[in-house]
């Protein structure tokens, strides 16, 4: 088992309520980036778990729509899922604790390096994502946004799936509507993008998209079409029913 003195301890005893943390108990140290939500660092909880801290800038989440959700998806534990720790709501801006995953985001994993990978470490990473999605399809949880850029890669090579289902709080109308320009149109099933109705099957498209950028070792997919060329791509298949 991990170093137990370096493995924060699950959910269980992290916290008062149980998906709340105290904030006096963290502290933070280097960016890790930003993502749809505003910054995550690296922190210490109890000055010595390392953890993630992904600070909520104000209007960009539904927050309580979220911290509703956030006592399911903290039930949610599987080695190929990024763990949500807890969160942090007492004060502004609220921020969510997760588990740190050393490598980054599999993505830029992918390109940092290609032409280094065999394909049995590729089908390993496409294994790795796909226990995850097991574990939350079997939890009737759909990720909504599955692709490289939202998994993220341990010291130890492990994938893990990371901001399943988060989609759902985002408040800026340009990520969500299917027209707008951040939607993932590159990774969305038909029925997604044409009436955003999403469900583990849709999931299983993204999959598939996730396992392309994997073999193609970072790629962007449909790289020399812009969205709309896409959603034409599939419409055409549909028509002549997939038939070349
Ligand atoms: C609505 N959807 C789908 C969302 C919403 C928010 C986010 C995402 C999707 C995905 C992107 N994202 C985001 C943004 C920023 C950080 C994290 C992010 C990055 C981590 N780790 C690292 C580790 C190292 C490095 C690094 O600097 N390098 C450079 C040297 O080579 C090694 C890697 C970066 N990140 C990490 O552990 N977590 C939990 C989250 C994350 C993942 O969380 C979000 O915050």
């Amino acid at each position: 088992v991990g170093d137990q003195t370096r493995e924060a301890p699950k959910t269980a005893g992290f916290s008062y309520d149980k998906w709340e943390i105290n904030p006096s108990e963290l502290t933070f140290m280097k960016e890790l980036g930003s993502g749809q939500f505003g910054v995550v660092r690296l922190g210490k909880w109890r000055a010595q778990h390392q953890v993630a801290s992904k600070t909520i800038r104000e209007g960009a989440m539904s927050e309580e729509d979220f911290i509703e959700e956030a006592k399911i998806m903290m039930n949610l534990s599987h080695l190929n899922l990024v763990q949500l720790y807890g969160v942090c709501t007492q004060q502004k801006p609220i921020y969510l604790v997760t588990e740190f995953m050393e490598l980054g985001c599999l993505l830029n994993y992918l390109r940092q390096r290609r032409g280094t990978l065999g394909s049995q470490d590729l089908l390993g990473i496409c294994h790795d994502v796909s226990q995850g999605m097991q574990h939350l399809e079997q939890n009737g949880f759909i990720h909504r946004d599955l692709a490289a850029r939202n998994c993220l890669v341990n010291s130890s090579l492990v994938v893990k799936v990371s901001d399943f289902g988060m989609t759902r709080y985002v408040l800026d109308d340009q990520y969500w509507s299917s027209s707008g320009a951040k939607f993932p149109v590159k990774w969305s099933a038909p029925e997604v993008f044409n009436f955003c109705k999403y469900s583990s099957k849709s999931d299983v498209w993204s999959f598939g998209v996730l396992m392309w950028e994997v073999f193609t070792e970072g790629k962007m997919p449909f790289e020399h079409n812009q969205n709309h060329e896409v959603v034409m791509m599939h419409h055409e298949d549909v028509l002549d029913g997939g038939k070349n």
